[in-house]
């Protein structure tokens, strides 16, 4: 039997989309703390979630780069795993998994065959990478854009690294995403929303379904 697709619902910032999430089948949601996303929670609201899906799903944040007094600050509120979603280099990486004591997470962005070589440099210092599509120059956030990546360049990939895709899935695209790109697990944040930053229970529900099929 295949092993479990583990699917993570990304930006989630009210109880009730949390709870649409849950229901729906998500194996892990994830908490946005980036002022500059339509998909930010402060501190006081990622703590709620986190206590209303202990137990229940995974829970995730995502940070940007902190420092390491925000990665204590969130690390206390006790998720299953942080997110590192920007130009965190290996060493801090490393660094940051030894300060918090949480899992972590480093999302990389790929737009190249040259951002694929550096996949493995992450992967020792990482509990799990995460691929995701390279923003344009210019770009107000490192991630969320509903952008895809071209996959074929995960080819050249060692195929000893397991990773997680993210980057522009939709519940029409995912099902293609799982079957060529055969990732452990799925990340979805825009691609499940019907405006930035507003999560749509049919979405959710539609993702799930097909990426679950599509193993
Ligand atoms: O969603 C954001 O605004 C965001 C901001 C800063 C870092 C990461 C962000 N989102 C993460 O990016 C991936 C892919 O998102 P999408 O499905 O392409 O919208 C996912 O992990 C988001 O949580």
């Amino acid at each position: 039997m295949a092993d479990p697709l583990i699917i993570k619902i990304c930006g989630i910032k009210t109880p009730d989309v949390l709870e649409t999430a849950i229901a729906a089948g998500t194996d892990m949601v994830g908490f946005l703390h980036f002022p500059r996303s339509p998909r930010h929670a402060s501190v006081d609201t990622i703590a709620d979630l986190i206590s209303q899906a202990r137990g229940r799903v995974q829970t995730c944040v995502v940070l940007v780069n902190p420092d390491n007094s925000t990665v204590a600050e969130f690390a206390a509120l006790g998720p299953d795993w942080i997110q590192l979603h920007g130009p965190e280099t290996p060493h801090r990486v490393e660094a940051i998994r030894a300060e918090a004591g949480v899992e972590i997470i480093k999302a990389l962005p790929i737009g190249s065959a040259e951002d694929v070589g550096h996949v493995s440099d992450f992967h020792e210092v990482a509990d799990r990478l995460l691929l995701d599509a390279k923003p344009p120059k210019g770009a107000d956030r490192p991630g969320g854009l509903g952008d895809t990546f071209d996959w074929a360049l995960l080819k050249a990939l060692d195929p000893s690294i397991p990773f997680m895709l993210s980057g522009g899935l939709t519940p029409e695209t995912v099902a293609d995403a799982v079957r060529t790109v055969r990732p452990f697990g799925l990340d979805v944040s825009s691609g499940v929303e019907s405006a930035p930053g507003v999560k749509d229970k049919r979405l959710i529900e539609a993702f799930i379904q097909n990426a679950r099929a599509a193993v």
